[in-house]
């Protein structure tokens, strides 16, 4: 997450009643000998959890279970992001980047920033990347299941139809070569040209 090089003290926060199963996860990760891994702090109190930190990923409290909604485990989580949101606003760097997963993750990040005022508001997110990356995969599914093969055969099927090969197309394709060639194009975002250059390399 932050690189090959980047030593680690890990602070990690739970509730009484996993005192002992936290103190297990860092036994656990002592004996992995992380070359990188500095320092571990397992605690119940969210001040000591908060101190010093630099960066907070919240994942902390209640999850749904089936048949909920993320919104029926909303008034347990809100109130424990105030507690969290009062503890790094005093004890966190002021510079602290947050990470906000714990559903619902939009409102408890909301809560967050509304009472964590020495953070910078910028500094405060919530976890959506994981639809991003869903996204990304669904289409990337579907591009392998129909569009690849679609694409390959579109010339197949031009012809069947007009018994010759692509022509208005095809010059409009060489137009569209030439001026982007020629002309430049415009910005395209990153993620996207990765995407594609990811998809065009495994064809
Ligand atoms: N935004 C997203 O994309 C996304 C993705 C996955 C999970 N989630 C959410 O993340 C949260 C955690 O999910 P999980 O599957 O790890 O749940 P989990 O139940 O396995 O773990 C939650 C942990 O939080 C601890 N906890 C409970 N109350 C706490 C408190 N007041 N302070 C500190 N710790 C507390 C629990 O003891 C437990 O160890 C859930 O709210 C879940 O809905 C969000
Ligand atoms: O849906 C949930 O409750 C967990 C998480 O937000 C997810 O999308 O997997």
């Amino acid at each position: 997450m932050l690189g090959p090089d980047q030593p680690v003290i890990i602070h990690m926060l739970d509730i009484e009643a996993a005192a002992d199963s936290l103190n297990g996860v860092k036994m656990e990760l002592i004996d992995a000998a992380l070359p990188l891994l500095k320092g571990v702090v397992a605690t119940t109190d969210v001040v000591e959890a908060c101190s010093g930190v630099e960066i907070a990923v919240m994942v902390g409290g209640f999850h749904r279970k089936e048949g909920m909604e993320r919104k029926d485990v909303m008034s347990k989580n809100v109130s424990i992001y105030k507690a969290y949101a009062s503890a790094l606003d005093q004890h966190a760097t002021p510079h602290c980047k947050v990470l906000v997963v714990a559903n619902p993750a939009n409102t408890s990040v909301l809560i967050l920033k509304e009472f964590a005022h020495s953070i910078p508001e910028k500094n405060i997110t919530c976890l959506t990347r994981l639809d991003q990356n869903r996204a990304l995969g669904q289409i990337s599914e579907k591009l392998k299941e129909e569009f690849v093969a679609r694409v390959q055969q579109r010339g197949a099927t031009i012809i069947k139809a007009r018994k010759m090969s692509s022509a208005l197309s095809a010059a409009s394709a060489a137009c569209d070569h030439m001026r982007d060639w020629l002309l430049g194009t415009p910005k395209v975002c990153m993620s996207f040209l990765s995407f594609l250059f990811f998809w065009f390399s495994s064809l």
